[in-house]
């Protein structure tokens, strides 16, 4: 699928533009520019991020500029409620997508004494590039007769030199990571996929984020992360399709078939310590990262997207230090390895110790993360200067399947 079959028209909460149908009818209804709302104020178009597909939307669709992420436990035996859930929440994500209400009736319409099937906080909000994204950590298949089903590529991540991850902000059973360029809009799809999960799932931990810390399309300008450097630069781009298939998609003969298209997702809560940081000086921050701070140049280069030199000498040694964090973390130094970076920042208030609870809550698509995220975490953990300023406090990997064709629901290959 390419990025422009991913988007759509416009579409808007039903409440404020009037009748729309479900979300299957919308499929392939296209630009629908200049839709008015009630208040005769017209929307921007082009904000649906097309839901079906041959892979899940939130991996190379453009990074929107907001997140909520969530990890669920489940908390049935019964494998009939599970899929029963899946089934569900297919409908609804589709639904959200588009920009509706969870269920027909929703915030207001369902009669006065029911429960509201919708919450109704995105009443009046647009689509808003809402992307929900499905995973499967490795403790699922410990569920439901799955272990034959089990990628041997989806196995909890070793500990890493320096890691000191909390318990309550790890792993999971399942995530939906909701992405959007309205922080509402997410909040509000992962809030209503958790309602109606109730008795069947319950919610592990979650995580918000603004900001996005990486592009994932040339069209995108590269953002900036907590520490003021442009982040995302070398990031595999949706417009070099061989090396997406290389490093993020699955292929039917990699593992497990039900995988085909699908992709694995490492998620690393990293607390960045913003206060040691901001007393450093701009040449320390330079040499750690090895990139020039106002323009992302590598250290010696002139431009942003110039390449790389690992070898040539400044009046200090190399311009790049041997612990730059691009020297380890780039593909020359780890004999090819690339993965897709969709992170975001996250500030949490503050400790209790008056720092800031901040940093860079990242996330990596990979197409095996044994091969792809292990070894370049154990680059960085073991040599990054980087490491000084930063620290690891939570850490999960789920299995995405792949997008869900018509008539099929989030992880109908593996459940089928
Ligand atoms: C295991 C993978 C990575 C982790 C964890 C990670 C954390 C992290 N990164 C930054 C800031 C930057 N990273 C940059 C580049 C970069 N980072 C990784 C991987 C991880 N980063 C890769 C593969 C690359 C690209 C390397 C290359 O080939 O050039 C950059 C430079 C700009 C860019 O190319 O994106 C910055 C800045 C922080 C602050 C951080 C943890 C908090
Ligand atoms: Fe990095």
């Amino acid at each position: 699928m390419s990025l422009q079959d991913n988007k759509t028209g416009q579409f808007s909460r039903r409440r404020l533009f009037g009748a729309v149908g479900t979300g299957a009818a919308l499929v392939g209804v296209g630009a629908i520019a200049g839709h008015a709302t009630a208040s005769g104020a017209e929307v921007p178009t082009s904000d649906v991020v097309e839901f079906r597909g041959d892979h899940q939307a939130g991996i190379v669709t453009p990074a929107q500029d907001r997140m909520h992420f969530v990890a669920f436990d489940i908390t049935t035996d019964s494998r009939e409620d599970f899929v029963a859930l899946l089934k569900k929440w297919t409908l609804m994500a589709e639904r959200l997508v588009h920009g509706e209400e969870t269920f027909d009736g929703g915030a207001v319409d369902g009669g006065e004494y029911n429960v509201p099937s919708d919450t109704g906080e995105a009443l009046g909000l647009t689509a808003s590039s809402l992307t929900l994204t499905i995973g499967f950590g490795p403790s699922m298949f410990d569920r439901f007769d799955l272990a034959s089903k089990k990628p041997a590529s989806l196995a909890d991540l070793q500990h890493f030199p320096a890691d000191n991850l909390d318990p309550r902000r790890s792993g999971g059973d399942l995530c939906i990571q909701a992405c959007a360029d309205d922080p509402q809009v997410a909040v509000h799809a992962i809030r209503n996929l958790a309602r109606v999960g109730f008795g069947t799932v319950s919610v592990k931990w979650s995580q918000l984020g603004f900001g996005r810390t990486s592009s994932t399309s040339t069209t995108q300008a590269t953002p900036r992360n907590l520490f003021g450097f442009k982040d995302g630069t070398a990031n595999l781009k949706a417009e070099d399709p061989s090396l997406l298939d290389d490093n993020v998609w699955v292929a039917a003969d990699d593992d497990q078939e039900w995988m085909a298209g699908g992709s694995y997702l490492v998620a690393r809560r990293i607390r960045m310590l913003i206060e040691s940081w901001d007393r450093t000086t701009l040449k320390e921050q330079e040499r750690v990262i090895g990139r020039s701070k106002g323009t992302g140049a590598p250290l010696g280069q002139k431009d942003e997207f110039d390449a790389l030199d690992f070898e040539s000498q400044g009046p200090e040694g190399t311009f790049i230090d041997k612990t730059a964090h691009v020297r380890l973390a780039s593909n020359e130094n780890l004999g090819g390895v690339q993965l897709l970076r969709r992170g975001y920042n996250f500030t949490d208030g503050s400790d209790g110790f008056g720092h800031l609870d901040a940093g860079l809550f990242f996330i990596a698509y990979c197409r095996d993360p044994l091969t792809q995220f292990v070894p370049m975490q154990l680059a960085l953990s073991r040599k990054d200067a980087l490491n000084e300023y930063i620290q690891h406090v939570g850490s999960a990997v789920f299995a995405c399947p792949p997008g869900v064709e018509e008539s099929e629901y989030w992880g109908s290959t593996l459940f089928e």
